[in-house]
């Protein structure tokens, strides 16, 4: 299938020769969730503009549902929802009227049962003859992704959708998400919380100064984060680990005083009941041992400290 979103080679340099993107390419596929990670000025936000058209990359092209997004903008833009951070000021004006007032910036026709769905979706129905300011912060948010939604985009841009919300909003939030996808919204996030791209995300991609580092399927990182290190602190240094051994593919660190063993703690047999006979039956003793998972933090702070 085709991918819904394409961006090739993408480049932003700011005017003042800061640059911002370098050769970014990326393609989202129709329905997924896709988290986008990066530290403070990574670039996030400069990517979701310049897709949006908010901002002009200096070079690269992006294709949105197979349109032109810099020679067909309007065509592009009709098929994109974006949830920005925060509430553009219109405190007096209704939460209903707001939400029709942006399908009709899209140029289409008034919808009020359409309105009427997403703010019930949105548990907003209540407040739909109440004035924006009469909103809570959670409601505020939202609000935000009622607008969005009210020229039905196909794809749905989400900054930092739960940034310095509660925890409650949060859930509430991965709620809303997971009910769009299941409607079909193709959903691209960004985030700064690891924990919301494992909750949410289909695949997650890293983006560090600019640079798109990886592009990943959750599922396989979960995998990988899977796999445990079992250290063992050995009572006397091995030279070389022992033929008996051999299946179990240890590593001898720490100058012979260690054996490290890898091993899948999600698989129905982690082999470690194994090892453990058959260490006892080398003959090989150890004092102590310890085990080490990487988290998909410690794996985004590498990508982040290499890059
Ligand atoms: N209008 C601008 N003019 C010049 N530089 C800019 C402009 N907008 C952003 N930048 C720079 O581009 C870089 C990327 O900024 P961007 O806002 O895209 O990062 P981000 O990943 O969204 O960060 P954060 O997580 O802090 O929101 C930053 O160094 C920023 O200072």
């Amino acid at each position: 299938m085709s991918p819904i979103l394409s961006v090739r080679d993408l480049e932003k340099t700011y005017d003042g020769g800061f640059q911002a993107l370098k050769s970014v390419s990326l393609d989202i596929r129709q329905g997924e969730v896709f988290a986008l990670l990066g530290p403070n000025g990574a670039g996030k936000t400069t990517l979701i503009s310049t897709i949006c058209g908010l901002v002009t990359p200096t070079s690269g092209s992006i294709f949105v549902g197979g349109h032109d997004a810099l020679k067909d903008y309007r065509a592009a833009r009709q098929m994109i929802g974006l949830v920005p951070q925060e509430m553009p000021t219109a405190p007096f004006e209704m939460v209903g009227d707001t939400v029709a007032f942006s399908r009709g910036l899209f140029g289409l026709p008034p919808n009020r049962e359409l309105v009427d769905s997403i703010l019930k979706d949105l548990t907003l129905y209540e407040k739909r003859d109440n004035p924006i300011m009469a909103l809570s912060g959670g409601m505020k948010r939202r609000l935000l992704v009622a607008k969005a939604l009210a020229h039905e985009p196909q794809i749905l841009f989400l900054d930092e959708p739960t940034a310095g919300v509660d925890v409650e909003l949060r859930h509430d939030m991965w709620r809303i998400v997971g009910e769009l996808k299941k409607k079909g919204v193709t959903i691209i996030l960004t985030t700064h919380y690891i924990e919301e791209a494992e909750e949410m995300a289909d695949r997650v991609g890293v983006i560090n100064k600019g640079e798109i580092v990886l592009v990943e399927d959750k599922a396989e990182l979960m995998r990988k984060l899977g796999r445990k290190l079992l250290t063992l602190n050995l009572a006397e240094p091995l030279s070389e680990v022992p033929a008996i051994l051999s299946q179990y593919d240890l590593c001898l660190e720490d100058e012979g005083s260690s054996l490290v063993y890898t091993y899948d703690s999600q698989a129905d047999r982690t082999g470690i009941t194994s090892l453990l006979t058959d260490l006892s039956k080398a003959g090989v003793r150890f004092q102590d041992l310890q085990t080490d998972q990487s988290s998909l933090e410690d794996i985004f702070v590498d990508l982040v400290r290499q890059g």
